[in-house]
Parts: C-alpha cells; structure tokens; sequence
C-alpha cells in the first residue's frame, strides 16, 4: 500500500515510539493526525512538523485513549477534515504497576476502543476504506517480564486482540488488516524511572536492569521502520512483528 495521500492516526504520537511513526509516516507521504495528552510536547512536535511538512498535512487532537467520548470527537474530526481514516496506530501506552487498572485501561482497553470506533470509519461494509489497523505491544506480549506483571498481561491482551480481530476481518470482509509490532526495550521517557513504576515489584528493578543491558536498546526510529513496513505490506494480517536485538523477525505462533 503506497502511503502518498492517506490519512494516518497515531495515539501517543507526541513523544517517544509514537513521534517517530508520526515522523516515517510523514515522510512516507501519509497525512498523521495525532492524538495525545501531552498538549505542550504535542503542539512543539506540530512547529517542528509544519516548518518540513507544511501545515496542511498535520493535526493534534487533544485525547485520551480512555475516553471513549474523545476518542469518537477526534476520529469524526479527522473524517471531517481530510475525509477519512486509512492506518490507525494504537500506540498510546503507560508503564505503571502501582496503578495497575489504569495501565490496562490505557494499554489494553485504549486498543479496543480506539480499534472499535475506527471500524465504524474503515470499514468497507460500512461505507469507510479499508485500511490497516498497526497496535503496539512488546516484547512483554510474547513472555513474561517477571517486574511488570499487569503490564505483561496488558500486552499480551493486545496480540491476542490483534490476531482474533485479523481472523474476523478476514472472515467478514471488512478490507482491513490487523499487525502488532513488539519491541523490546526502546529508549523513550517510558523507561526511565522504572523503580517508581514497578509498585510491589520495585524489588525487581535489578533483574529488570539487567535484562536491559542484555538486550540492545532500540532507538524509536526502529519499531517505527517496523510499523511502515506492516502499514504497507499487504500480505501482512494477523502479524506479530518482534524487534530485538538481534534485528526484526515475524512471530511463528502454534498452529491447531
Ligand atoms: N519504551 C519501551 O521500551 C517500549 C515501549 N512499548 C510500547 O510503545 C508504546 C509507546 O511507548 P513509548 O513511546 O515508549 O512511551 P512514551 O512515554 O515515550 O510515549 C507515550 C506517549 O503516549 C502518550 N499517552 C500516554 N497516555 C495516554 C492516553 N491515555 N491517551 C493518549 N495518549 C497517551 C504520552 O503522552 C506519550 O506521548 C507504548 O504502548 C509502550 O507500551 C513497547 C515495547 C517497548
Ligand atoms: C521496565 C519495563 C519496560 C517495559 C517496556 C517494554 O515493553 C519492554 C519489553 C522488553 C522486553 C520484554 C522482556 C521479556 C519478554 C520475554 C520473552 C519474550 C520471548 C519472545 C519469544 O522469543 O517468543
């Protein structure tokens, strides 16, 4: 799928992870409207974007992913503005073992909802598109990081969310596939602090770092080369695509 002309959003695009992705789908010629919390890092990313891009192929929207009501305004506001929605990243995300609820309510749920109102603009049946749909998990989807428990589980509700929602668009025609990408340790402001963030599990924080220093860290640019490459790949739906280490390999999960 050539990027030149469509209209991407991206959850969480102002900072980290989501910068990036906002940044290659840009220069990849996509029109990215980003969704955010963080008005102040959001409104200075838009004075970097305008001075290379223009001012006609980026917008912010105010939004948390955990509002349904704000997610459904930003999403009418971006059909209204540039007549639809073709790539929706899912990328908004929290570490934060103490507020364990929010952190599913964000990582998780966020997913869902922001997946499910974007259906009701993408999906073919329904007068949108098509499109692909490109969540962020990790690493964390796919095993166990022994300090982050809810975390984990949050990320693995999106793999599994991922891969259920390509078989139903396939079975049903929706014209829109569904990639997960998953990380390993990348380096954005989600991983610093980290001992604040592990609540009961600070104890971990150790075993955490040392895990980190045995994995390379990725810089942001990197899982943002993955998402172009599962935005514009149209074989690719129902995918896993892992970034480590050791380079970029598409998860082989048990067949029944
Ligand atoms: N940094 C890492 O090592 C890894 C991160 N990830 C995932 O990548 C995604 C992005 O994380 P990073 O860029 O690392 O973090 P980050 O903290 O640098 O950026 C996260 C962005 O999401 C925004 N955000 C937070 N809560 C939000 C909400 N409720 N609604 C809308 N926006 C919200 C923040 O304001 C920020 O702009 C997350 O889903 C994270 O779990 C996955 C694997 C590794
Ligand atoms: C401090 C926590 C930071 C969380 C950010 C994040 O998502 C990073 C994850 C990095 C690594 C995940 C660690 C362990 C996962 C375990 C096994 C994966 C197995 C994959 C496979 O070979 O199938």
């Amino acid at each position: 799928m050539a990027l030149s002309g469509k209209v991407a959003v991206v959850t969480g695009g102002a900072m980290g992870i989501g910068r990036a992705i906002t940044e290659t789908l840009l220069q990849s010629g996509a029109t990215v409207v980003l969704l955010d919390v963080n008005e102040s890092a959001a409104k200075s990313l838009l004075d970097d974007l305008h001075k290379v891009y223009g001012r006609d192929r980026t917008l912010f929207l105010s939004c948390t992913v955990e509002s349904e009501e704000q997610v459904k305004a930003a999403l009418q506001k971006t059909v209204d503005t540039f007549g639809g929605i073709d790539i929706l990243c899912n990328n908004a995300g929290i570490l934060n073992e103490g507020e364990w609820e929010k952190t599913v309510s964000i990582n998780l749920l966020g997913v869902i909802r922001g997946t499910y109102v974007a259906l009701q603009h993408m999906n073919k049946l329904t007068g949108g598109r098509g499109g692909v749909v490109i969540n962020t998990a990790s690493m964390a989807g796919l095993g166990p990081l022994l300090s982050c428990p809810v975390y984990t589980a949050s990320k693995h509700g999106v793999v599994g969310f991922t891969r259920a929602m390509a078989a139903a668009s396939k079975a049903s025609d929706y014209g829109i596939r569904f990639n997960a990408v998953c990380p390993g340790f990348v380096q954005t402001d989600l991983i610093s602090n980290t001992k604040l963030k592990l609540g009961q599990f600070s104890h971990l924080e150790d075993a955490t770092n040392q895990l980190m220093a045995e994995m390379r860290m990725l810089a942001p640019s990197e899982v943002a080369a993955c998402v172009l490459e599962l935005a514009t790949d149209e074989t690719k739906n129902g995918e896993a695509l892992m970034v480590f280490a050791q380079g970029k390999q598409y998860v082989t999960f048990p067949t029944l």
